[in-house]
């Protein structure tokens, strides 16, 4: 998935793993490669695959303990956006500097009256699971080819590092925005109302994005609309949606969800169904994010941090799973255009004791070099 590539932060020693049965190799190889069918097999010791590095595993801990935590230090700040849609100038500035403070600190925010209405998320959110509670042949009908390099629709991860790495979850994957570059026939058909409610999120959110954009151009001195444009604008500027899927997890201590990561987007918008799981690593520690009833999570990505040069902050996240509830949450990833656009840090915000930080790269560059990385530090472990 071009969204993910992985960074492992350094870490320390971690415990012994308890010793899995033994799986006969002919068994092994029929296993449905889908984590909701693994899950629902009643295995109680999950794949090796699935078995996070020691370094990891020592970091994972209960993630309901997690989220109850707040005395626990720093959290994620919460960015109300009133301020944004005001008339009064002033209240504007004050959340634009609530805004540019949040997108400089940690990258990552929970936005509170952000515009997009709550019956809208809730129609969303209840499309997205309805489409996951069908059973898995009717999702396989959907099912990506990413071999093949046909990466939307239906899929889960596959092994794309030397040691053979898996991730506890199974996705949907599709491109939301802009219409003309959508592709209908690989959207679900059921529920009927799947369509409806995600072209009308894409097309609010697309909204927001400008709004938030313009805010955080205006943030760093820039005119207006420069860091939309930078990012494509509104023909070239790309918005794909992953339902991520995670299953109950037997061994929820050994596994992650997603594999900790930065996100190659400009911005990357999350919603979940409030089953915590999302943690961030600030301060060299990993902080669990709240369940913020209303919100919409929202992170600046590798784009904005090269186009700010460093200003603004990608920051490095990942997702737990829990043996008690199915988690789910929607990301959607605000894209500039593969090839069009070269990324570099804009201009205006370089000095003499400020130079790039960034060599100019097209995203598809970026996303090559993020790749032959993670493909380095993999062989080198
Ligand atoms: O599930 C989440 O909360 C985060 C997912 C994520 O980071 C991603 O899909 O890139
Ligand atoms: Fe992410």
């Amino acid at each position: 998935m071009p969204t993910q590539v992985t960074v492992t932060p350094p870490m320390a020693a971690a415990p012994k793993v308890p010793e899995p049965p033994q799986v006969a190799a002919a068994e092994q190889a029929a296993m449905v490669p889908r984590v909701e069918s693994l899950a629902s097999s009643g295995i109680q010791y999950i794949p090796k695959e699935y078995v996070r590095t020691e370094e990891e595993r020592n970091s994972i801990s209960d993630v309901f303990e997690e989220e109850k935590k707040y005395d626990e230090g720093p959290q994620i700040p919460v960015v109300d956006l009133k301020g944004i849609y005001s008339e009064d100038e002033e209240e504007r500035e004050k959340c634009r500097e609530e805004l540019k403070n949040a997108s400089m600190e940690w990258g990552v925010m929970h936005l509170v009256n952000h515009g997009i209405p709550e019956d809208l998320l809730t129609r969303l959110k209840e499309a997205g699971k309805a489409f996951f509670d069908q059973p898995i042949e009717e999702k396989e009908k959907f099912a990506n080819d990413q071999a093949s390099g046909k990466i939307a629709g239906y899929g889960s991860k596959l092994a794309n590092t030397a040691c053979g790495q898996l991730e506890w979850e199974d996705y949907f994957f599709h491109l939301i925005f802009p219409e003309d570059k959508r592709d209908m026939s690989i959207w679900p058909k059921t529920p009927t109302g799947y369509t409806d409610a995600t072209s009308e999120y894409a097309r609010r959110l697309r909204g927001l994005v400008t709004k938030v954009l313009s805010e955080l151009s205006l943030g760093l001195g820039l005119e207006e609309g420069r860091l939309e444009e930078e990012v494509g604008g509104m023909d070239d500027l790309i918005m794909q949606m992953k339902i991520n899927y995670y299953p109950k997890c037997p061994q929820p201590e050994l596994a992650l969800g997603v594999e900790a990561h930065t996100d190659v987007s400009a911005l990357t918008f999350i919603l979940h169904n409030m089953v915590p799981g999302l943690q961030v690593y600030i301060g060299g520690k990993w902080v669990t994010a709240k369940c913020v009833p209303g919100s919409i999570i929202m992170h600046i990505g590798d784009t904005l941090e090269i186009l700010s040069n460093g200003k603004y902050k990608s920051i490095l996240h990942r997702g737990l799973v829990n043996k008690e509830k199915v988690r789910i949450s929607w990301a959607v990833f605000c894209e500039p255009p593969k090839e069009k656009i070269v990324l570099k840090p804009l201009q205006e915000l370089l000095t003499e004791s400020e130079p790039a930080t960034f060599p100019p790269r097209t995203f598809a560059q970026h996303l090559q070099h993020k790749l032959f990385k993670k493909t380095q530090e993999a062989l080198s472990n």
